[in-house]
């Protein structure tokens, strides 16, 4: 049942307490509750998702993160020094689903060398691709699209699941002119742009169709699927929302391992604790988990000391490594010579509302998508001069650093298409109110190299011959400006894919740094685990639903979870 008073809620003490009901918490909270005979609490600090129409059509999601407004954190970084000092708005969901309520429902899993790369940082090969395939299976339902074409030659059924929760589906309306040009392209230019049938294959270069987390033409959230109508009965299932964790309380320290009493949380201005019996679990996200963590005395112990927060627990590593992916969308795109656009609908009231009551009485029509068709996926040349300094970031040759979205025709005659590129880094630092983030974007010669090269690449897709006489010219053009000027432009118009990683991460047990054991428990402590994006060791080469609400949770449950 989901609260919105906690005087409703049966009472404090449950077998195991979940803070933060996003990608996921929400698969625990479901896959933990099968068992009847545990009582679970699932505490979010956001607002109901009911009825918000903005997280259910799926082409209005950019309105939510759109910010300031109450489905917002509302969050800017720090100055960032690779872009210009500009403090960015940094985009995380206060809406029950977490950022699976209001993302782009893009689904990519990475590639298997993604998860390879885990499984030998974590020592554990448990983590390792072929390990959780069967996980992501667990998860996913694959469903057909909205509007129920033909997918023959669109994806691999080898590589997908019918019987999972999370609903995932192809592009649910068509533009075929679009369509046909981007396939056209990995005709003309097979070894640059190959056709990939699925880039969720483990193997994501080349240009693949796109995939979402959207079913019947709605949006296929942790909210809308792990706690649907199906599960949210469940007696021994509660999920209170407007409750803000604030920390953990009552630190006991027995033989230098730390158990805590309880986790404290506001609503309406008054404090409770609620104390699990069993565990603990933390997934409020990449900002909000080492935030809590930190605010209980779980850090760097000379940083919190300083601060005047008691140390309980010295975890360097907490709150350090944050990664994210650049993104340089919307910022620039090509007007093109065609009528199949979405500008009709966007400028004109009449065309949009016809649109839109076509989605209200049958969940078809352009809103089914959020706008693109298909992920282009490609590596910077081996020989690039970067990596006569730089060691190559990705986890290996069949891992791409660069993406560019293949986005329909869209806002007055621009087709569109953006680019982000893998691996930025650093630190969502020590606790303050509200919290400091600091991704450190473009911070790295590689980063503005691999910018540089994404723009370069996107120019280059569309000088296949079948653009010819679609693409009327860049809105801005990129590739005559000199590389300092583009390398300015970069920094002035880089902003975040709303991908953060690793501010919790895992390492191997032995390891002298990370938050967290491949089990998941918190490394010093007992009956505490934190299960969300933030345990990721290293950002897979994807947008990161996939890899939080899918593999790592339902794996710690299925495998790991003897304490349970
Ligand atoms: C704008 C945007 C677009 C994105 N697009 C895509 C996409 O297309 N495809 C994709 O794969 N990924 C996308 N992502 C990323 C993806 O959604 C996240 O990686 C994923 O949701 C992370 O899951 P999580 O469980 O770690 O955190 P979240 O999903 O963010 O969930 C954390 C939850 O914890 C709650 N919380 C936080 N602090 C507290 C607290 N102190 N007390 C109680 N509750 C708390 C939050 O309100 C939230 O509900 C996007 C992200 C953003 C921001």
């Amino acid at each position: 049942k989901i609260y919105e008073d906690v005087s409703d809620l049966p009472g404090l003490d449950y077998d195991f307490v979940i803070v933060g009901a996003g990608a996921a918490g929400n698969v625990v909270a479901n896959r933990l509750t099968e068992n009847p005979s545990f009582s679970v609490l699932v505490l979010e600090a956001g607002v109901s998702n009911e009825g918000v129409i903005d997280s259910i059509v799926p082409f209005f999601w950019r309105n939510l993160s759109a910010g300031p407004n109450i489905y917002e954190w509302n969050y800017t970084t720090t100055p960032q020094v690779g872009l210009n000092n500009r403090s960015i708005p940094y985009s995380r969901a206060h809406i029950l689903g977490g950022c699976t309520s209001h993302n782009t429902m893009i689904y990519t899993r990475g590639s298997a060398e993604d998860y390879n790369r885990w499984a030998d940082v974590a020592k554990d090969p448990g983590w390792s691709w072929d390990s959780l395939l069967p996980y992501f299976f667990k998860n996913e339902k694959w469903t057909p699209p909205a509007d129920n074409h033909d997918t023959r030659g669109e994806f691999n059924p080898a590589v997908h699941s019918t019987h999972g929760i999370n609903s995932v589906s192809l592009s649910g309306s068509r533009w075929p002119i679009f369509e046909n040009q981007v396939i056209q392209t990995t005709r003309e230019f097979p070894k640059e742009f190959p056709f990939n049938l699925d880039y969720n294959s483990g193997e994501p270069l080349g240009v693949g169709w796109l995939q979402s987390t959207i079913g019947g033409g709605k949006r296929s959230s942790s909210a809308t699927s792990y706690l649907g109508p199906k599960f949210i009965q469940r007696p021994n299932l509660h999920v209170l929302l407007h409750a803000q964790v604030s920390r953990l309380v009552r630190p006991q320290t027995t033989k230098g391992v730390v158990t805590f009493g309880g986790v404290e949380f506001s609503q309406g201005g008054s404090l409770f604790t609620a104390k699990a019996t069993k565990e603990m679990i933390l997934s409020a996200g990449s900002i909000g988990t080492p935030a809590i963590l930190l605010h209980s005395g779980v850090g760097d112990k000379k940083a919190l000391t300083a601060l005047g927060i008691t140390s309980v627990l010295d975890l360097p590593s907490v709150g350090q490594n944050a990664t994210d992916q650049p993104a340089t969308f919307n910022a620039w795109s090509w007007s093109v010579n065609s009528t199949q656009t979405l500008d009709p609908i966007e400028r004109n009231a009449t065309l949009f509302n016809e649109a839109y009551a076509q989605w209200n009485a049958t969940h078809t029509g352009p809103f089914t998508n959020f706008g693109a068709t298909h992920i282009a996926w490609t590596r910077l040349d081996a020989n690039s001069t970067i990596f006569e300094t730089v060691t190559d970031p990705a986890a290996g040759p069949k891992t791409p650093h660069i993406e560019i979205l293949l986005v329909w025709p869209w806002f007055r005659e621009f087709h569109y298409l953006w680019d982000d590129y893998a691996h930025s880094d650093q630190s969502a630092r020590i606790p303050s109110t509200p919290p400091l983030i600091d991704p450190g974007f473009l911070a790295t010669d590689f980063d503005l190299f691999a910018a540089r090269e994404s723009i370069k690449r996107a120019f280059r897709f569309v000088e296949a011959p079948v653009w010819k006489d679609y693409i009327i010219a860049p809105t801005v053009n990129l590739l005559n400006m000199s590389t300092d000027a583009l390398d300015e432009f970069i920094r002035n118009i880089t902003s975040s894919a709303g991908h953060m990683t690793s501010t919790a991460a895992m390492s191997a047990k032995d390891a002298s740094y990370g938050v967290v054991n491949p089990d998941l428990l918190v490394k010093g402590a007992r009956g505490l685990r934190i299960i969300d994006a933030s345990i990721i060791p290293f950002i897979p080469s994807a947008h990161t639903q996939a890899a939080t609400g899918g593999p790592d949770t339902s794996d710690y449950l299925a495998h790991r979870g003897t304490a349970l």
